[in-house]
């Protein structure tokens, strides 16, 4: 809004074009409403070119940069999620994904946005759930399971986890049939 109406007072001859477009089209008395915006066409174009003089975030960004969003920033900013640090699957009982606003963003989104999600997060839900299932876990140490990360691409812990797995007996019969 102030980007546009320095623009505009920078350029008296727009400021009166535009005037005059809400002086003919807005017929009703008093200020303009929802309603007038589809009438008001030079009213868009003025706040199209303005975001895109002066859009949000201004960045010189070298030639043959990689660009990673962070979604480990976003994912954890308190700003964005209640008890950002902590794990609590609850909180994604009725997501409504995309529509949430892209502040859960594991696959990337748009154009280049990953072609396997859907096969990776059934392939990593069938073997979470498989092992949940199947087995019994067990630390093999007393307190808490390092969750420490090795900051790189792939974002693997930085201490292999070690477990003790024992097959739940009812599963049993299962798991040796395979
Ligand atoms: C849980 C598993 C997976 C995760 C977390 C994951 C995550 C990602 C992310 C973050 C990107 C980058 C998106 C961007 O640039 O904004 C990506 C790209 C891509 N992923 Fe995955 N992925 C997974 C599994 C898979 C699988 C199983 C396949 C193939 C069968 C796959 C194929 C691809 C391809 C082809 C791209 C490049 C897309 C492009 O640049 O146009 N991914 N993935």
């Amino acid at each position: 809004m102030e980007w546009a109406m320095s623009a505009l007072l920078n350029h008296p001859d727009k400021l009166e074009k535009l005037r005059e477009e809400t002086r003919s089209n807005v017929k009703h008395k008093g200020v303009i409403h929802e309603s007038d915006l589809l009438s008001l066409t030079y009213l868009r174009c003025v706040i199209n070119e303005t975001l895109r003089l002066y859009p949000s975030g201004n960045y010189e960004i070298p030639e043959n940069t990689t660009l990673f969003a962070n979604a480990w920033a976003v994912h954890r900013d308190d700003e964005l999620w209640e008890d950002a640090e902590v794990f609590k699957p609850e909180i994604f009982e009725g997501f409504l994904g995309d529509r949430d606003g892209y502040r859960f963003f594991l696959f990337g989104v748009g154009r280049r946005a990953c072609h396997g999600a859907g096969f990776g997060m059934r392939t990593v839900a069938l073997a979470v759930g498989a092992l949940v299932q199947c087995f019994e876990w067990e630390k093999v140490d007393k307190g808490d399971i390092d969750m420490t990360p090795a900051f790189s691409m792939e974002m693997a812990k930085a201490e292999p986890l070690v477990a003790l797995p024992k097959p739940w007996p009812d599963m049993v019969p299962i798991l040796s049939q395979l």
